[in-house]
């Protein structure tokens, strides 16, 4: 294994020319994502989290447009068109099972497809492979399933094929966008324990976008915590559970539920997250921010290393800056 990462997202940006305005959507995000790694990407709902994930893919639809930064998969930048050299590499797991499957194909044919496409697979091999995938990823009696439409499938069992087809093409990379949000508790578990065990089988890395923290806790080694298009801040998960630096991270946190009192009634974070029009010129954070101080208004923070490869854009932790707030 080599110390290069798979994939390296540098200072992305992704603007959607809108009649009214443009839209920053993503606004110049980093990460990093390592072989065989499972990294987070978690924000409120508008944080630019989807938009990232499709642009991984090459998937920016009109009216958006990568103006900025690269996308480097191993080395390669996808973003100087690159991307069908890479189609097989990264696959993409969507949150609506319906979405991603053909209704009036079998599983078995869609899966047949991508198995053709992406390894010159054919007839009855093709057909093998299917079956084998579908065993993969727990889908019982697959030799039967493989023939079903997917209104034939609860929604777990089509997220399940969702994942076989995704697999077909033999990826290095999964990205996930919220592959478990439409899915009922008990089901989200199976499938967080489903893409454990084929990470771990299958050496996958896995880029998963989530708005819930507790599936982060669970399913991440690594995470990185993106407001209004910014990620803001990014450390190892357990790191980041133990000392949440971002006063944002700290309010995701504190809104999960069982980490305060049952008694209380779940903390939100009061506001919502502001569409950025233009370049930062503060902390995008600041007006629903409990710790923000006043140059917290008119700077736009950069990050400042912390403890081990973790950092945060937080006034709080700029020794330069703070007024005495935390600092590390
Ligand atoms: N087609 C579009 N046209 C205009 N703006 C868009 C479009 N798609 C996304 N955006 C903008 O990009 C922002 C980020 O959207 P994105 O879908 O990435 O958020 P998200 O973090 O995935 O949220 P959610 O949790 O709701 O899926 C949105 O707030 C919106 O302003
Ligand atoms: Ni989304």
């Amino acid at each position: 294994m080599s110390d290069e990462p798979l994939l390296s997202v540098r200072d992305l940006e992704v603007v959607f020319h809108t009649e009214r305005e443009q839209i920053h959507a993503v606004d110049g995000v980093n990460f990093e994502i390592r072989e065989g790694q499972t990294v987070g990407l978690v924000g409120e709902s508008g944080s630019g989290k989807s938009v990232t994930a499709r642009s991984i893919l090459g998937l920016v639809d009109e009216p958006g447009r990568i103006e900025g930064g690269e996308i480097l998969y191993r080395g390669e930048d996808l973003t100087e068109d690159n991307w069908a050299d890479h189609r097989g590499d990264i696959a993409i797991v969507f949150q609506d099972p319906t979405n991603s499957l053909n209704p009036v194909y079998t599983i078995g044919n869609q899966i047949e497809e991508a198995l053709r496409i992406h390894q010159d697979l054919r007839g009855r091999a093709a057909t093998d492979r299917a079956i084998e995938l579908l065993e993969d990823v727990g889908i019982p009696d697959a030799p039967r399933r493989v023939d079903e439409y997917p209104h034939q499938l609860s929604g777990g069992m089509a997220q399940r094929a969702v994942i076989a087809m995704a697999l077909a093409c033999d990826p290095d990379l999964l990205v996930c966008d919220e592959p478990t949000t439409a899915l009922d508790v008990t089901i989200q578990a199976q499938i967080l324990d489903l893409l454990a065990e084929l990470q771990a089988e299958q050496d996958l890395a896995i880029l998963f976008i989530t708005h819930d923290m507790g599936v982060i806790e669970d399913a991440t080694d690594w995470v990185n915590v993106i407001y209004a298009g910014e990620v803001v801040e990014r450390a190892p998960t357990e790191a980041l559970f133990d000392h949440p630096a971002h006063p944002y991270t700290r309010a995701l946190l504190e809104s999960i539920p069982g980490r305060t009192d049952p008694d209380e009634r779940l903390p939100t974070i009061e506001g919502e997250v502001p569409t950025p029009t233009g370049p930062a010129t503060d902390c995008r954070f600041a007006p629903r921010c409990p710790e923000a101080f006043e140059d917290c208004r008119s700077v736009a923070p950069e990050h400042v290393s912390l403890d081990g490869d973790r950092s945060a854009a937080c006034l709080l932790h700029d020794p330069a800056r703070s007024d005495g707030g935390e600092r590390q």
